[in-house]
């Protein structure tokens, strides 16, 4: 087992409703702590007062009440899970962060400049891994699963949904992000998560972590 790390690394996975995201998030998670490194894995909504409201009324409450609650849980995750953890040297992995807030909300047809300025204040994840799929195989793996929301059940939502996760990474790449794209279309779980792993490591070794 190799050293702790002594620098937190925030990264966030994101890509549409059904593409891998909590697979990868849970196989990450798995290989980090097996290298020696203190992991934290959350999700988005989060656990906390905030994220349960929104996640009991993502099915029934308009776009822009939902815009503001997801955007107040991601503070609340942010000050009182997120940045503790970063503080003591902890590689927090979020399941869904700020690019699902711009895009989810969109697909409710809130103004995407709107999203983009509630979600300013909001600080950025060092790594975006931003997981992409072709449209099919999404549905094959949803169906395959089972759908979890409404958005996975309206099937012309899939496509304007890939395409503001796209613009989404774009825009937190220019806002200090390193973004990482990973097409999963043809790759197994396992040579996912290889590749994030490998993502995460080359950013504890630039930090000069002794343990990436
Ligand atoms: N690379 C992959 N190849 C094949 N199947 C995959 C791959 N990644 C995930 N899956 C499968 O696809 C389904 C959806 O995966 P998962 O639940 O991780 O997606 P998600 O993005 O977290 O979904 P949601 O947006 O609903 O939270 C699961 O059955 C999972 O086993
Ligand atoms: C962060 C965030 C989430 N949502 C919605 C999208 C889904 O309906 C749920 C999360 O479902 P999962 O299967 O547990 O991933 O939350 C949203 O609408 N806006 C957001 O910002």
């Amino acid at each position: 087992m190799s050293e702790q790390s002594s620098t937190g690394v925030f990264v966030a996975v994101d890509g549409p409703s059904g593409v891998g995201k909590s697979t990868l998030t849970r196989a990450l998670t798995i290989r980090l702590a097996d290298d020696g490194h203190t992991v934290h894995r959350t999700a988005e909504p989060s656990d906390g007062p905030i994220g349960s409201l929104a996640r009991t009324l993502t099915n029934t409450a308009d776009g822009l009440t939902l815009a503001c609650l997801y955007t107040a849980d991601r503070h609340h995750h942010l000050a009182h899970e997120i940045e503790p953890r970063l503080a003591t040297g902890t590689i927090v992995i979020t399941d869904r962060y700020i690019a699902s807030g711009l895009v989810m909300q969109r697909l409710d047809h809130v103004d995407p400049d709107y999203l983009r300025a509630l979600n300013e204040p909001v600080r950025v994840p060092d790594l975006l891994l931003a997981l992409t799929a072709d449209e099919d195989v999404i549905r094959r793996r949803l169906t395959r699963r089972g759908t979890h929301n409404r958005y996975q059940d309206q099937r012309a939502s899939s496509q304007s949904e890939a395409a503001y996760h796209r613009e989404a990474a774009q825009h937190l790449g220019g806002r200090g992000a390193l973004v990482h794209t990973i097409n999963t279309t043809n790759l197994t779980t396992d040579a996912v998560a290889a590749l994030a792993h490998r993502y995460v490591r080359d950013v504890l070794g630039a930090l000069g972590d002794t343990a990436a």
